[in-house]
């Protein structure tokens, strides 16, 4: 049989601010896979990832996890991580409350999603702000714990905006390696051709989408 890819989407169009930004994009990516979304500012990476990840729904075509539609089945989205530079942080919570809350609500038992939440955190030099609101933090250290989540979820796929834009060198290194080295799929949208490089594919967003 052969592989199934972990996410794809048919014919898809995506809308933003009234106006179609992605057209007829069709992409399969297999498991494990790297992709990077290039293109100019304004070309769609945002919402094509957006609208990969179900948060909002496409205006032609489908999403599919495996061989199942997003929108008939919107629990497949427990297969999908995001970190978006403004996603679903609680601003209230610290920054392990945030991982916690996450792994506790994929079932996971809680003095496991306590030692996860450590660990992962550990992993994105952040030890030594788990204890700290999330509204505490800077920009940089809110996409880290983001990232955090993401690998603690271990997804099967990790959609991820930009998620090195608001690092210094050393951190940005660590985030893309982290990424890089997680077992899931990973489509990250980013302008940063040393990211693009690292990954196996690249799909390029222009003013009508298409694939490179
Ligand atoms: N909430 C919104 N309201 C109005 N217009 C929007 C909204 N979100 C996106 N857009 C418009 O949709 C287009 C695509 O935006 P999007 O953020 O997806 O692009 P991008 O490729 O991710 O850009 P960047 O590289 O600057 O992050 C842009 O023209 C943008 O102005």
């Amino acid at each position: 049989m052969l592989p199934q890819p972990a996410l794809s989407c048919q014919s898809l169009a995506c809308r933003a601010g009234g106006r179609e930004v992605v057209s007829d994009l069709s992409l399969e990516i297999m498991p494990g896979e790297r992709v990077a979304i290039m293109g100019p500012s304004g070309s769609g990476k945002t919402t094509l990832l957006t609208t990969l990840g179900g948060l909002i729904p496409p205006s032609a075509g489908r999403v599919l996890v495996g061989s199942v539609a997003l929108d008939e089945q919107p629990s497949l989205r427990r297969n999908l991580a995001l970190v978006f530079q403004s996603y679903g942080l609680v601003s209230l919570l610290t920054a392990a409350e945030n991982i916690e809350v996450a792994l506790r609500a994929a079932s996971r038992p809680p003095r496991e999603a306590i030692a996860e939440a450590a660990d992962v955190l550990g992993r994105m030099r952040l030890t030594a702000y788990a204890d700290h609101l999330i509204e505490e933090l800077s920009g940089g250290q809110q996409q880290r714990v983001a990232v955090a989540r993401a690998l603690a979820l271990a997804p099967a796929v990790i959609l991820a905006d930009e998620p090195t834009a608001e690092q210094d060198k050393v951190n940005r290194m660590l985030v893309l390696d982290a990424l890089m080295a997680a077992p899931a799929a990973l489509v990250i949208a980013t302008h940063d051709p040393e990211v693009a490089d690292r990954c196996d594919r690249v799909v390029e967003l222009r003013s009508t989408a298409g694939v490179r």
